[in-house]
């Protein structure tokens, strides 16, 4: 049995400014979706949650034991991808990660099965021997996260994982978190609703330092429905109707701009009502918490 849990945990970097503010949360294994608008406290918590901050107040208990007394006992079950992950272009994969196995302390004898193992899991078997400056982004954020795997952690936390990277990328990326998930703890921590629909069992969404909602995706979709709608106006309006609604998304057609709108009623006679997505449904409820997107 795993459990991560939270109990009214804030954070502030400077007197009175709170960059994560009482935040309870129970977490078990799968893959938990952390979403939030720029600056809403995500990597602040994950921050704390990897023990590099102290909770300002509140305690996180990890399998029963609070974190700030015993950091070792998360330590040694953590792995950790930074959003700012960087790597030492000159050594190939393989190089790369038995060095910091070797850092990490595992015993020099395992040193080489394990590098192989993660590799292997990560799919850059093949590739292990390349030098790391002639990799691509993805395959580098895969490379962060084999390291992050060294020490076969039951806990993963990864920070942003998935910026910068292209579509095809993107999704091999997210299948990966979910297979890893099985026996672990996943937390990933995004501003893209599409990684949440690709790989999270469940969700958690922050905004302003406090949590808006956990639960299943599918749930805050649900508490979305007659608050979305499709709307197709001129193209010269957009910026208007931008300015004066919550847009969750717009596309050229034909016609003109189709626009998803969310609100508490229709934005015009003509809207037709859409069923919400997760991306309508978080906008509904940043909006509801009166929070910009
Ligand atoms: N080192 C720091 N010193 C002071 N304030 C900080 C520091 N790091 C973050 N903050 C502030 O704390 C709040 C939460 O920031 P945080 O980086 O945790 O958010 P985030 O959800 O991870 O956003 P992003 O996606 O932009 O990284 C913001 O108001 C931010 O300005």
């Amino acid at each position: 049995m795993l459990e991560l849990s939270l109990e009214s945990v804030s954070y502030s970097y400077r007197r009175g400014h709170l960059a994560v503010s009482d935040v309870g949360l129970t977490l078990g294994t799968g893959v938990v979706g952390l979403l939030g608008p720029n600056g809403a406290g995500k990597s602040t918590l994950m921050r704390v949650l990897s023990t590099l901050a102290r909770a300002s107040t509140g305690r996180v208990l990890w399998c029963g034991e609070d974190i700030a007394r015993k950091p070792d006992a998360l330590r040694r079950e953590l792995g950790y991808l930074p959003q700012d992950f960087g790597v030492y272009e000159a050594l190939s994969a393989r190089e790369f990660l038995a060095f910091l196995a070797a850092v990490k302390g595992l015993p020099a004898r395992s040193v080489a099965g394990r590098v192989d193992a993660c590799l292997e899991m990560v799919g850059l078997h093949d590739v292990a021997d390349r030098r790391l400056g002639d990799y691509s982004g993805g395959m580098r954020q895969r490379v962060g996260i084999a390291q992050a795997l060294l020490n076969d952690p039951r806990l993963l936390i990864v920070d942003e994982p998935t910026v910068g990277l292209d579509p095809e990328e993107r999704a091999r990326f997210r299948h990966l978190l979910a297979e890893l998930a099985g026996q672990r703890l996943v937390i990933l921590s995004t501003h893209i609703v599409s990684d949440i629909e690709a790989s999270a069992g469940e969700l958690a969404v922050m905004a302003g330092g406090r949590l808006r909602y956990h639960g299943a995706p599918e749930t805050l979709i649900a508490a979305a429905a007659g608050h979305a709608w499709s709307w197709t106006i001129p193209s010269d309006r957009l910026a208007d109707v931008r300015a004066r609604f919550r847009i969750s998304r717009a596309q050229r057609r034909a016609q003109g701009v189709e626009v998803r709108v969310v609100g508490e009623r229709a934005p015009s006679a003509d809207a037709m009502p859409a069923i919400p997505d997760l991306e309508d449904a978080y906008l509904w409820l940043l909006h509801r918490a009166g929070v910009e997107a």
